[in-house]
């Protein structure tokens, strides 16, 4: 089944078009980066989702339930840590699921809950107000969890988390989508949805302006990529032959070691290979890719209008 699809999701607002045609499908299972700067429209998309605000034009799904109709519906089998969440400072954290709990009209133990975010039982019953960020985010996730969704929608989930806090963030979606809890991840940062994340769309002035996994979007930008390996000797013949594998688009040779330029990321592996296959023993291997920062940048025009990457149909399915 499909977790999220939306069909030319519009929203405006007076002259501002805050969601332009949004066509995005994400998958059950799925781990889905939603990505862009500030003001790309990814809270309006969410809130479209959930019925939070209305398509001037479009419509959505969700697990399988339309947005608009059957938001009840929705809102019973999802997850949600919202931006900035509160929390009620004087409250224990496990007041806070329980509390979570009836709200959603849930029974069970808390305490199961607190144990699969990693809240031990003395913090559990400290007032939150007390939490370090990370814990803080913990219980939030916990609260989410609750009524054990199929789908976790988090809007900039690592907004105010040190480096450690995203890294805790990351392995408890990881514990979750293991469950398989299909995951929404939006942010505007994207090395922070690059570990975990299958696939990503990026947003940029309302428009979804590519979707698919990294490598995919490094592909259809051109991202080059160097290969430099480090051999017990260089074979004339791999030096030859370097430049005829598809994606290299250049080899060079200085001492013991070649430079390999590829501007398809897949192309490192078979220039590996080719080496190998020549005789020589890759003895070290440095790999220089673009960076993220600049993808991204090339992807949303560092804020700039610009015209939307292809994407063709079938690659839109993971
Ligand atoms: N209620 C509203 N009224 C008027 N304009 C709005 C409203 N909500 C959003 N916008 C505008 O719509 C555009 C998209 O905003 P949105 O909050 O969806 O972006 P975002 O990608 O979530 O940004 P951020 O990362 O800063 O949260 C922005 O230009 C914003 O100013």
């Amino acid at each position: 089944m499909t977790a999220i699809e939306t069909d030319g999701l519009t929203k405006r607002f007076g002259d501002v078009v805050a969601v332009d045609d949004v066509n995005l499908r994400v998958e059950e299972g799925e781990v889905f980066g939603f990505l862009g700067p500030n003001g790309a429209g990814k809270s309006t998309t969410i809130n479209m989702l959930l019925d939070f605000a209305r398509p001037t034009a479009g419509s959505a799904t969700v697990l399988g339930y339309d947005s608009q109709d059957e938001a009840e519906q929705i809102h019973r089998r999802i997850g949600v840590l919202p931006e900035g969440f509160d929390l009620y400072e004087r409250l224990s954290g496990r007041k806070h699921i329980s509390f979570a709990m009836k709200t959603k009209g849930i029974d069970g133990n808390p305490d199961d809950i607190l144990r699969r975010v990693g809240l031990s039982d003395e913090d559990a019953r400290r007032p939150a107000g007390g939490y370090s960020k990370g814990m803080r985010q913990r219980l939030a996730f916990g609260m989410a969890l609750v009524g054990d969704p199929d789908l976790l929608l988090m809007d900039e989930p690592s907004s105010g988390l040190d480096p450690t806090g995203i890294n805790e963030l990351q392995e408890l979606v990881r514990e979750e989508t293991e469950r398989g809890t299909t995951v929404f991840f939006s942010s505007h940062i994207l090395e922070h949805v690059e570990a975990i994340c299958d696939r990503v769309g990026i947003m940029n002035q309302g428009e979804l302006v590519a979707v698919g996994t990294l490598e995919e979007l490094y592909e259809q930008i051109g991202g080059d990529a160097t290969l430099e390996l480090d051999l017990d000797g260089v074979p004339q013949r791999a030096l030859e032959d370097l430049p005829s594998i598809d994606g290299v688009t250049g080899a060079e040779r200085t001492d013991e070691t070649v430079v390999v330029r590829c501007d398809d990321p897949t192309a490192k592996a078979r220039a590996i290979n080719r080496v190998e296959a020549a005789g020589a023993t890759v003895l070290d291997i440095r790999v220089e890719d673009q960076s993220i920062d600049e993808l991204f940048e090339q992807l949303t025009g560092a804020g700039e209008a610009h015209e939307a990457v292809e994407q063709p149909a079938e690659e839109v399915v993971a």
